[in-house]
């Protein structure tokens, strides 16, 4: 008996298939090859040789598979093994194993009890059935030791009531017959601070461009607008307005579309300031080393946002530049999930997601720029005194990936290169599904990171820019599980890296369109994605204003 590791491409199908072997371990990341391409669409046309290959395939194949595998992957693999079983003389066992562990040595050992010496030791068929059924039980076993510990990892209350606060993650089932809690007057008190703040800012904001239109309107020396009786009265009505929005929330520069910053919690070099969005440009994209990256530059900080193929990142890419909105929803739903953003977007400035992983296959730098304006006593705008930049780059995702493993090879290789040498990179959003925390792939690719930066050093002393962990997908964890992932995540995430890892905190996002309002909480409707805009604007180096007001 024999074991053979199949990439299943053409090459190897002529190395391992000849040779007559009991067990086929079969590398996920080809499986679109094989199941699209190779067998269902070339089978019939297929000259002897290939049915040859196949009767002498093994007894049994262990195809490697995500556990949420999609329909479509689903559909693929059972018409492999339906192929499998009219091309087959003997009744072939078909396994789909977890696809983190697979292709080593180590796993003939596992699934086989086939030893990784020279020549595999020989086993009967029945042994090897025998003992597979030990690891579906030994397997089944870590799967429950796994959630229990998950389960008894404690929640911190800080980070609970920090979750319910932004309004990420499911919210426990309220029980039948339990009275529904008051819904949050908007108009009204908020129940945080923030909240207070912004619906001051919003009921102020509108107060003073009603007064503007009024003065317009009227004669200028009428005594209309600065009395404490009219303002008095416009805020009341102001408040009713902001009422009718739904929400409100205040992004901060360079990620608000028109802003004027009279808060004082806010830098006191922009206090006075208006702050006025341009359209996002997309600055270049880059497939592989031999494509030169856009220049870099002092006074513009880059975020890069990393992670496994379909974790999220160009969804959150797209939630941090224009909200979490979806212009396809119902008035009713996009009024009420809304944002005051209303940046209308430029075409192809928004990055294509999709929920088949490997959509993105270049690095992509979007450079959000804002001009910060000098205003007059009337609120007049009056002359231009800086910008604030800041380049958000999607990466492609690393793992299983719907493309060809050239492409996969360059794209990742250019990740490397970037996140290893740019200096400009101010920090790397780590981004893990909320749902699974850490996989095997994330270590492996933060390992390579750190191997790479090691290599590189030559006694030199270079680090990577701040990792900061951001979980995505939150809509569909419970908030309480959330928690727990947070601590979890911070945990392994100290235990694996070298130096120290950063402060940071970990954010939490839900960042697909209409979510963070409609599945979340009625009055944040931002699902975590406004948190971490005022994290990165915290990045942007503001201008040196020299205007006449101070
Ligand atoms: N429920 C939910 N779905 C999300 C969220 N973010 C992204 N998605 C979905 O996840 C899928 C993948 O999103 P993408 O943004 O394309 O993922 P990506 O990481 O850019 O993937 P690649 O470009 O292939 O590396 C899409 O179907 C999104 O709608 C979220 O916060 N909540
Ligand atoms: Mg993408």
């Amino acid at each position: 008996m024999r074991v053979s590791f199949g990439d299943f491409d053409t090459k190897s199908l002529s190395v391992d298939f000849n040779t007559p072997s009991s067990c086929l371990v079969v590398d996920s990341k080809y499986q679109h090859d094989v199941t699209t391409f190779k067998f269902p669409y070339k089978l019939p046309q297929q000259s002897s040789m290939v049915v040859k290959t196949l009767l002498a395939m093994p007894r049994w194949l262990f195809l490697s598979s995500k556990r949420s595998c999609s329909r479509e992957r689903q559909m693929h693999i059972s018409s492999l093994q339906q192929i499998w079983f009219a091309c087959h003389m003997r009744p072939t066992k078909l396994r789909i194993i977890d696809g983190s562990n697979f292709l080593t040595e180590e796993c003939s050992r596992r699934f086989c009890g086939l030893s990784s010496s020279p020549l595999p030791a020989i086993r009967t068929f029945q042994e090897t059935r025998i003992f597979s059924t030990n690891i579906v039980r030994e397997e089944e076993e870590e799967k429950q030791s796994n959630r229990a510990a998950f389960r008894a990892t404690p929640i911190i209350p800080s980070i609970l009531a920090y979750i319910e606060k932004i309004g990420v993650g499911m919210r426990p089932k309220r029980p039948k017959h339990a009275k529904r809690k008051p819904r949050a007057d908007f108009g009204g008190k908020s129940e945080t601070l923030d909240e207070i703040a912004e619906a001051d800012f919003f009921a102020e904001n509108e107060t003073q461009h009603r007064l503007q239109r009024l003065n317009k309107d009227r004669d200028s020396s009428a005594n209309v607008g600065k009395g404490p009786k009219g303002t008095k009265k416009s805020v009341t009505n102001n408040q009713e307005g902001s009422k009718k929005r739904g929400a409100f929330w205040l992004p901060p520069p360079p990620f608000s579309s028109s802003l004027r910053i009279d808060n004082d919690s806010l830098n006191d070099s922009l206090k006075g300031r208006r702050v006025i969005r341009r359209p996002v440009k997309l600055l270049g994209k880059a497939g592989s080393l031999h494509h030169v990256l856009p220049r870099e530059s002092k006074g513009l900080p880059e975020v890069a946002i990393a992670g496994r193929s379909n974790v999220g990142k160009s969804t959150l890419l797209n939630a941090l530049l224009y909200g979490n909105t979806d212009e396809n929803l119902s008035p009713r739903k996009y009024q009420r999930g809304g944002t005051p953003d209303t940046t209308k977007l430029p075409k192809g400035i928004k990055a294509v997601t999709s929920s088949k992983p490997g959509q993105t296959k270049e690095l992509t730098f979007y450079q959000l720029t804002a001009d910060v304006m000098s205003e007059d006593d009337a609120h007049e705008t009056i002359e231009e005194e800086g910008k604030m930049s800041l380049l958000l780059v999607d990466l492609p995702g690393y793992g299983f990936a719907f493309a060809k493993e050239e492409r996969t090879i360059e794209w990742t290789n250019l990740m490397h290169h970037y996140l290893l040498e740019r200096r400009s990179l101010k920090r790397i959003l780590f981004l893990l599904d909320a749902r699974h925390g850490f996989k095997k792939t994330d270590f492996d690719f933060l390992g390579d990171l750190q191997d790479g930066l090691m290599a590189k050093n030559n006694g030199k002393k270079r680090e990577l820019p701040p990792i900061q962990i951001v979980l995505t997908k939150c809509d569909l964890v419970q908030q309480t599980d959330l928690a727990r992932r947070v601590v979890i995540v911070k945990k392994q995430l100290s235990d694996f890296l070298i130096r120290e890892p950063s402060s940071l905190p970990v954010m939490l996002v839900s960042a697909r369109a209409g979510i963070g309002f409609n599945n979340v909480r009625r009055d944040t409707p931002m699902g975590g994605v406004l948190e971490l805009q005022r994290e990165l604007a915290a990045l942007v180096p503001k201008p040196q204003t020299h205007g006449k007001k101070k």
